[in-house]
């Protein structure tokens, strides 16, 4: 039995990290995983990209869906990805995502669970192997959904799901930062900050919630405020993405390639792309 899916990155506008609150939009950069299920008595996972990367997430996946949709069966799983992992980018949300419904499609019952169902499989997942603080529901539905969305990860409850068309500048610094390392005491003092950008974000405000939540979260996990401020007279919003190291910025596409120019006179890469409507899809 055999199974394909994909599911896109996503941005920032409130990392969750300050008030179990967050929102997150789907940009256009996606993770596959092949999925085959067999009765063999484990599941064995593999990233084609990092043959040394921890595999635990999408092992955990499969096995979860396996357990709760079909006999328990064991198997094999291997992601390709266009998303760098721990950049800021929700690579472990994607490829959860991905994972779970390449899953169900090896079962042949997909269209018996719904999106969001599916979205919480992945974040179940991420909390059992350790790769989230709050569970991230944020990330994982704007990626298994698309579009924009607000949620409440300590309900794991989606407030809002709203559709936005801008294109989307990613800068991505040589570093890496997993999410799971982040300072979430430090982050908690932003929390009447996180506050306001709630409130803009929960208004529609969302490029402006960007503006706030990236100048907040940069000082609360160390991360240069540079590159944000820089953004700011030439996007609509901009944050730093997750808990860094990248930042990406909103807006019209001519004055986001003036930005590019400025960011790549930084060390790292940048990728210039959209925000994604469609969600996670089965192949
Ligand atoms: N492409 C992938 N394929 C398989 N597993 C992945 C992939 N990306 C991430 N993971 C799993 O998730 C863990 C955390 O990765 P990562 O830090 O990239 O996730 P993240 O919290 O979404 O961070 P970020 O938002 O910074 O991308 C990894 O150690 C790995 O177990
Ligand atoms: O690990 C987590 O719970 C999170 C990580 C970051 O992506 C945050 O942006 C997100 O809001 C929550």
């Amino acid at each position: 039995m055999e199974g394909r899916a994909a599911a896109p990155a996503a941005g920032t506008v409130l990392n969750a990290l300050a008030t179990g609150r967050g929102s997150a939009f789907a940009i256009d950069m996606e993770v596959t995983a092949s999925v085959t299920l067999d009765d063999s008595a484990g599941v064995t996972g593999e990233v084609a990209e990092d043959p040394d990367a921890d595999t635990a997430l999408i092992e955990r996946c499969v096995e979860l869906v396996a357990e709760e949709f079909g006999d328990g069966q064991g198997g094999a799983v291997r992601t390709e990805s266009e998303i760098p992992m721990a950049a800021g980018l929700k690579s472990s949300s994607a490829a959860a995502n991905a994972t779970v419904l390449a899953t169900l499609d090896a079962l042949g019952v997909e269209n018996e669970v719904t999106r969001e169902e599916a979205a919480k499989l992945g974040v179940r997942a991420a909390r059992e192997t350790g790769v989230t603080a709050t569970g991230a529901f944020d990330d994982a539905s704007a990626s298994m959904l698309g579009g924009l969305t607000v949620t409440d990860n300590r309900k794991d409850a989606l407030l809002v799901r709203d559709e936005v068309n801008w294109d989307v500048l990613v800068f991505t610094p040589d570093e890496k930062a997993y999410s799971a390392d982040a300072d979430v005491s430090r982050c908690e003092q932003v929390a009447p900050v996180a506050s306001l950008v709630e409130e803009l974000a929960l208004g529609g405000r969302y490029a402006e919630a960007m503006n706030v939540n990236g100048l907040a979260f940069c000082a609360a996990l160390d991360h240069p405020t540079d590159p944000a401020v820089e953004a700011f007279p030439l996007a609509e919003g901009a944050s730093l993405s997750g808990t860094g190291p990248s930042y990406v910025a909103v807006g019209e596409r001519t004055r986001l390639e003036d930005l590019r120019d400025i960011w790549n006179e930084r060390t790292g890469t940048t990728h210039l792309t959209t925000t994604r409507s469609e969600g996670a899809r089965t192949l």
